[in-house]
């Protein structure tokens, strides 16, 4: 007897952008053998087509997902951004599919926080610029210009996952930590909230953004905002690129109202390591740029593989949505003894009804039954006492329901 209706060894695993491979260990193990892996993104036709074949996908943050390839992926079961940002997938259109997606939202915070504590320090002690200049064969040893963090003000543009961890680390420097987020926020250490984000950016002597890429995030730093910020101040972008305007950056750096800058992500950035970067801050000593790393470490790599991996075969094999982006959460017992019927339908009334209709009329009895509806989508999930045959039965008169997105049969 299959394990599953659909057998483990027929799922199509397509994994892109070089995700760990701590990610195939765990497919494998687990007894999937179909597993197609890319070292890097795919040009956008390719990738439709790679799509449109597969199961489930897994994707870093170059990889875009477009409402038209959810519309044109029959296969497709689910989706894991093997990273924090979710931002590259059209998560609507995927709802709309009855397609969960899954991210790691923690597993990469703290690598991202050291990267830009450090870059806070060599930032305030000019170290860029007596970098470049001991490069060409120079020699300014002086302390103009160059500060301790200690006792400065950090100023931290979204109080989430990442500005948090931040805030606190930066407290173990001796600086003063200030923050600005749209949601009300607990305020750790000695941390405060500013009045608003002018207010942050005319008292910081470091500004550092953690926001995520949304309608209300873009170009959320531009010229009127650099102007706002101390002379001598420095900015550190490694959350979005979309977040800040470049020409502006670049406008504020030259004139030395901003005296350095720190960017690992930018508004068009290469598909992948063979690709030429431009950007006009290429060139500017006094701005360190990183190719979008801040999240990777071995460490925070090997574990996203894990995390998200385990979600998505958690999501195959169980049913559980727990922590989906864009999908109801619904975290399931195993089911040992009683088949599973997984039922995603449009979030409409009556459908509910329509289900038990048919377990009422087919005589079989539900053991369990767990429903969790989110925006245009409803989960229900059925475990019934019943034969392969008698579940196969159940999983068509199932489909057959109007407004079913789709059907599948565990165990
Ligand atoms: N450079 C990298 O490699 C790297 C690595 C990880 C994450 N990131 C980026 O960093 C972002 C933040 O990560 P996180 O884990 O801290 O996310 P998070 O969701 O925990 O925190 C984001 C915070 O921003 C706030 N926010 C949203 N819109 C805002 C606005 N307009 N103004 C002010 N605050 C706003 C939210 O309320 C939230 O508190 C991610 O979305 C991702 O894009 C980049
Ligand atoms: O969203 C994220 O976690 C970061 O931007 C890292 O993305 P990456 O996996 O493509 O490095």
């Amino acid at each position: 007897m299959n394990k599953n209706s659909f057998p483990r060894g027929d799922i199509r695993v397509l994994l892109l952008e070089g995700v760990s491979q701590t990610a195939v260990k765990s497919f494998r193990a687990a007894g999937y053998t179909q597993i197609e892996f890319h070292e890097k993104s795919l040009p956008e036709a390719q990738l439709a087509e790679r799509v449109a074949e597969a199961h489930i996908v897994g994707i870093r943050s170059r990889s875009n997902l477009t409402a038209e390839m959810f519309q044109n992926s029959r296969r497709l079961m689910a989706v894991g951004c093997f990273c924090i940002g979710t931002n590259q997938v059209a998560l609507n259109a995927a709802q709309a599919r009855g397609i969960p997606v899954f991210n790691a939202p923690y597993s990469n915070t703290r690598s991202v926080a050291e990267l830009v504590l450090a870059e806070a320090i060599l930032l305030m002690r000019r170290i860029p610029e007596k970098n470049m200049e001991c490069h060409r064969g120079g020699w300014s040893k002086s302390a103009a210009g160059s500060y301790e963090v200690r006792g400065k003000t950090l100023g931290i543009v979204g109080y989430g996952h990442i500005g948090t961890q931040i805030g606190v680390l930066a407290e173990s420097l001796g600086m003063r930590v200030i923050f600005h987020d749209v949601e009300t926020k607990l305020a750790l250490g000695n941390a405060s909230p500013a009045a608003n984000l002018s207010d942050l950016l005319e008292r910081s002597d470091i500004v550092s953004m953690h926001v995520p890429e949304t309608p209300s995030t873009k170009n959320m730093i531009g010229a009127e905002e650099f102007s706002r910020m101390k002379k001598g101040a420095v900015f550190i972008n490694a959350s979005r690129g979309t977040v800040v305007d470049i020409p502006a950056l670049a406008a504020a750096l030259k004139s030395k109202h901003i005296a350095g800058a720190a960017v690992d992500v930018f508004p068009v950035e290469p598909k992948g390591n063979d690709d030429k970067f431009v950007s006009e801050l290429v060139g500017m000593d006094n701005v360190i740029l990183t190719p979008h790393v801040g999240g990777s470490t071995l460490e925070a790599q090997e574990n996203i593989g894990i995390e998200v991996a385990a979600k998505l075969l958690r999501y195959s094999d169980n049913g559980s949505t727990l922590s989906a982006v864009n999908f109801p959460e619904v975290s399931l017992p195993e089911h040992t003894g009683s088949r599973r019927l997984l039922h995603i339908h449009e979030n409409r009334p009556g459908v509910l009804t329509q289900i038990n209709n048919v377990f009422s009329e087919t005589g079989v009895n539900i053991d369990a039954q767990y429903l969790q509806t989110a925006g245009q989508v409803g989960y229900v999930v059925i475990d019934v006492d019943a034969t392969e045959d008698q579940g196969r039965v159940l999983r068509d008169r199932l489909a057959a329901i109007a407004g079913t997105l789709r059907t599948r049969l565990l165990n």
